[in-house]
């Protein structure tokens, strides 16, 4: 068997989520094994470990902003170069057993459910929608949208409902009470594709970089000399962000995603500027971003 024959594996939060459907969705060939765990650092384990090739990661959301979870994670936790950034939408759904949870003219009765459960991620997307609607339930939440569709199958009469896919209400038959209860519409994930294995370059105009970037201490105007060194050469961010180095209460990092690929002239010379003042770099990875179109 050839290299390029060889069959990869991916990893990725449990049948029914957001993720499973990404996945689905960018690896629609079936050369590709998917394999579900149950909570994202099993995810990321799996591929570090050497038991996958990939780890799917849900990095940031329209409403929620950063899954800072899965950002520590990727930074802190593993050293997975990023192969591919894809763009999913994430449509969230009220779910749970009409039967026991029905009211009038077909549709469900907000006093009859107890317990809400999902992902804190999904959660966040509902807000306003729980708060309207469902002010009086408990708010629990778990490691995946699909683990609290599937608590609900588990534990029918105690009033308990769970947002989540379409998908994880037919696997577990159950019924979409409410559909796209998000609190805005156009709600998109950023998966990140991680491993050591790299990733087949799709047709795609857009390549990005991201790197992480530690300023010199006591060094006043740092930042603002590292966005210089891109800002002269036209090289556009789409993404900047502080996070908890973790070793000492406000020294931060900044992880920052660059529109332009390694392979470029540009780039290395920016790094290079950035590095000459005292910064230290680290590549996260260069890589396709691959935009969602409709099928
Ligand atoms: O639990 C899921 O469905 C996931 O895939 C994680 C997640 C949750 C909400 C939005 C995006 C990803």
């Amino acid at each position: 068997m050839s290299r390029t024959d060889k069959r990869r594996s991916v990893a990725v939060l449990p049948q029914g989520t957001v993720s499973d459907e990404a996945i689905r969705y960018f690896f629609p060939d079936g050369a590709t094994d998917f394999v579900y765990c149950k909570m994202i650092s099993d995810v990321f384990q799996s591929t570090a470990s050497g038991n996958t090739d990939w780890s799917c990661i849900p990095i940031e959301n329209t409403i929620d902003g950063s899954v800072s979870l899965h950002l520590d994670w990727l930074v802190h936790e593993v050293d997975l170069p990023i192969r591919a950034e894809w763009v999913y939408p994430s449509i969230q759904n009220l779910i749970g057993s009409s039967k026991e949870l029905g009211g009038e003219n077909g549709s469900w009765d907000p006093l009859k459910i107890t317990k809400v459960m999902s992902h804190p991620v999904a959660m966040a997307q509902c807000y306003q929608f729980l708060r309207a609607r469902l002010p009086h339930a408990e708010l629990e939440t778990l490691p995946s949208t699909s683990t609290a569709v599937r608590a609900v199958k588990d534990n029918p009469g105690k009033g308990w409902a769970a947002i989540g896919t379409k998908l994880a209400a037919a696997d577990n038959e159950l019924d979409l009470l409410e559909e796209g209860i998000t609190d805005h519409d156009n709600n998109f994930t950023r998966f990140l594709l991680v491993g050591s294995v790299p990733y087949e370059r799709p047709a795609t105009k857009l390549l990005k970089t991201t790197i992480l970037v530690n300023l010199p201490e006591d060094y006043p105007g740092a930042l603002h000399q590292v966005l210089s060194a891109f800002a002269w050469r036209r090289i556009n961010l789409s993404k900047i962000e502080s996070r908890p180095t973790k070793k000492k209460l406000g020294n931060s990092y900044f992880y920052i995603d660059i529109e332009l690929s390694l392979d470029s002239v540009l780039l290395p010379a920016a790094i290079a500027e950035i590095e000459a003042i005292g910064c230290q770099v680290r590549i996260l990875g260069s890589y396709p971003s691959v935009p969602y179109v409709k099928r």
